[in-house]
């Protein structure tokens, strides 16, 4: 039974991992290497549990009640006493790999890991872990707090007894699990991710420009955000990292990331958390860059 959560990575992904799992009462270990990123995601939050707090007519106190089972650290040795390990570091096999051997001295030998890698196999992934029959996929959709999805991944290795305890966690956070196959970018980013590359081809072959293409899918096909939109929120660092799993663990050619998509991360232009992608967030109304 799940208590005590760690959440590795303190970006996007993580924060709101750590925001739902203390907002439900558990006791968080949010663990990056960077200590500002530590002290941007504690205030991220925050700010995110007002507003929640503001909108449900919740006693500010509860805030502070969730605030106060957050820790946070630099080290993985924090993490001893967590029954669940929620890695959510940057989409790159080496470095999750690297993540999952160092983890193994340090984490009690009951405790489960879930990734919430977008797109790498967990059989794989599994196999840098001291305790593949307890390792699991578990795809959080971003943002965590308002998205009420979460893929469950089994590796080939998982048990039956990790996969039946992590739904669990899920479904106590508010979410509905879906269980996907372990496939290149299992079921969410198999179809999503496609559609964000072929709408950057668009702009690439100056089908439309950043505003036709979003303004067309929300208005002509009712998606709440655009996709070159969603591909900012994202960030294209990640959704290019996701095309390449894509590509080349289904060796298909249909997948391959375009070329303007891998000329913007080589910029270094990853959307909202780098202050430009397809927009530029400079200002207080994206302004759209092409
Ligand atoms: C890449 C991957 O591996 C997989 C992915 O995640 S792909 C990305 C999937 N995500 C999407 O497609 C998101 C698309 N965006 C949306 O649907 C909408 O913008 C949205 C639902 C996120 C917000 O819409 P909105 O009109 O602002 O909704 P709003 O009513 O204000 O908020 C709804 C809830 O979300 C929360 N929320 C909204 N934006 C948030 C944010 N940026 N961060 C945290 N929480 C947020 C609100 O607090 C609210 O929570 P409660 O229901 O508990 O009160
Ligand atoms: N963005 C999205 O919409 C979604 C992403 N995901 C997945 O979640 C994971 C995280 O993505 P996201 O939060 O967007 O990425 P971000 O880039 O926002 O955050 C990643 C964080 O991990 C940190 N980090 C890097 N290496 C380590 C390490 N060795 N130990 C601890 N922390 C580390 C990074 O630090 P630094 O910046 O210093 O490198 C950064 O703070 C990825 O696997 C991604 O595919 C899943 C669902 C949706």
């Amino acid at each position: 039974m799940t208590q005590k959560v760690g959440v590795i990575g303190a970006g996007q992904m993580g924060h709101g991992v750590a925001h739902v799992s203390a907002g439900h009462g558990y006791e968080v270990t949010l663990v990056d290497i960077d200590q500002d990123a530590l002290d941007q995601a504690l205030e991220l939050v925050r700010t995110g549990l007002e507003r929640q707090a503001v909108k449900h007519g919740e006693d500010p106190a509860s805030v502070d009640a969730a605030m106060a089972r957050i820790t946070t650290s630099t080290n993985y040795s924090s993490l001893a006493d967590c029954d669940l390990v929620i890695e959510s570091a940057t989409e790159n096999e080496e470095l999750k790999r690297k993540i999952f051997v160092e983890l193994a001295e340090h984490l009690k030998p009951e405790a489960w890991i879930g990734t919430n890698t977008s797109s790498i196999s967990i059989t794989r992934l599994a196999t840098a872990s001291d305790r593949p029959e307890k390792f699991i996929g578990l795809h959080f959709m971003n943002p965590v707090p308002a998205m009420k999805l979460v893929e469950v991944i089994r590796g080939l290795q998982t048990s039956e007894d990790t996969y039946t305890q992590c739904c669990e966690f899920a479904e106590i956070l508010g979410k509905t699990v879906a269980s996907a196959e372990d496939f290149p970018a299992f079921i969410v980013n198999r179809i999503l991710l496609p559609m964000i590359n072929e709408a950057v081809y668009t702009l690439y072959e100056g089908v439309g420009s950043v505003t036709g293409i979003d303004t067309s899918l929300k208005l002509g096909a009712n998606h709440p955000l655009g996709p070159l939109e969603l591909a900012d929120f994202i960030g294209l660092d990640t959704c290019l990292a996701i095309m390449q799993v894509l590509y080349n663990d289904l060796s298909d050619s249909k997948y391959r990331p375009c070329p303007l998509l891998v000329k913007y991360v080589e910029a270094g232009w990853l959307g909202r958390k780098t202050g430009r992608g397809f927009y530029d967030y400079s200002t207080d109304t994206p302004v759209p860059t092409r």
